[in-house]
């Protein structure tokens, strides 16, 4: 029994995960996820605990994915913070067990993890559903996400144009020029939407911040922030029009604002999309609605602990 966990700094981290790695695991685990079958993957809904004094909260992510032999739990801190602030507003930790005997196998910084996984899995949710012909690309903030959503949707579509918009245009002016293509800024989020055909939210806010009437019937919008059942990112018009797919429907159902609040009904899983249970409707409005599962990250800690161990 190995009492003495490695420890991989989020550089290790980064230099080890890959989207080409990623993407077909998290396509396989969370169409498993929606089969519900307990023998293959268990994922609680997160417990969120509210930090109450610092304007934070502490999230605990457990997850078996019996059919790999993984266990994990993440433990991630998301925190209000002004904008400009250089302490992230995401900050995340992943124990790796050994699930023969519940030792910690690895202890990972789990901020790229957590970056990379969720855009991989917005990615997968433009895959499906996203019009056939997508030549706009939108992205609402300038944080974490929306680089890595950047990366990886620059790695795996052909877009002919890419906008984005940050509540200070400065933000905004700076991403663009941090990376290697042509991004268009613009100053408002009316003007960035406008015809475009996939949407990409990943802010802090608590109020919607995409309104329906601004988007083209037939676009595709990867939600991921607001994760409190008090927070929004669309408003109620876009909630009510679009067909909504949600990453689990138990978490939908108790920290998705945009959902609970609008009164939306959820369609499918996007799991369930990928086991075939369900059809991706991508000629219709389509909101996939992200709030991020420990097994997404159980996969990332899995890929990078073996690349890790192979190089040793
Ligand atoms: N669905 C999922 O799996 C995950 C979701 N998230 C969520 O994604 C969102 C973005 O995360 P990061 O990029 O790491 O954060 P970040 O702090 O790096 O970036 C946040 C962005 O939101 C913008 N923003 C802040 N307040 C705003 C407001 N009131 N209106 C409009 N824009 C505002 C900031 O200008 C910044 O561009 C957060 O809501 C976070 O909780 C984070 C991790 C996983
Ligand atoms: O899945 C995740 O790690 C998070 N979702 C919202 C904040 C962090």
């Amino acid at each position: 029994l190995n009492r003495f966990p490695v420890f991989l700094s989020d550089d290790v981290v980064a230099r080890l995960l890959r989207y080409d790695d990623l993407i077909p695991r998290l396509e396989a685990v969370l169409g498993k996820f929606s089969l519900r079958d307990s023998a293959a993957v268990v994922q609680p809904v997160r417990s969120v605990m509210p930090v109450v004094d610092h304007n934070g909260f502490l999230g605990l992510m457990p997850a078996y994915v019996a059919y790999e032999g993984i266990l994990c739990a993440k433990v991630v801190a998301f925190y209000s913070r002004e904008e400009g602030s250089s302490l992230p507003s995401t900050q995340a930790t992943v124990l790796l067990f050994d699930p023969e005997f519940g030792n910690v196998a690895a202890v990972m910084d789990g901020l790229d993890i957590t970056h990379k996984r969720t855009a991989a899995v917005s990615a997968i949710s433009a895959k499906l559903l996203s019009p056939a012909q997508s030549d706009v690309l939108c992205i609402l903030g300038s944080g974490h996400q929306a680089l890595s959503h950047y990366e990886v949707f620059m790695q795996l579509f052909s877009f002919k144009e890419v906008r984005v918009w940050s509540r200070r245009m400065e933000m905004a002016k700076q991403f663009a020029a941090s990376v290697q293509g042509s991004v268009t800024v613009c100053s408002s989020v009316k003007e960035t939407v406008d015809g475009a055909d996939v949407i990409v939210t990943v802010t802090n806010s608590s109020e919607p911040v995409l309104f329906g009437e601004w988007v083209k019937p037939g676009a595709h919008v990867a939600a991921v922030g607001a994760c409190r059942p008090n927070w929004r990112e669309l408003d109620d018009v876009l909630m009510r029009d679009a067909v909504i797919y949600v990453d689990s429907r138990e978490a939908a159902a108790v920290e998705s604002g945009d959902i609970i609040l609008s009164g939306a009904k959820v369609f499918a899983e996007i799991g369930e999309v990928l086991n075939g249970t369900s059809p991706a409707l991508r000629e219709k409005t389509t909101v996939f609605k992200s709030l991020g599962m420990g097994i997404q990250d159980a996969i990332c800690a899995k890929l990078v602990f073996d690349k890790w161990k192979s190089n040793q």
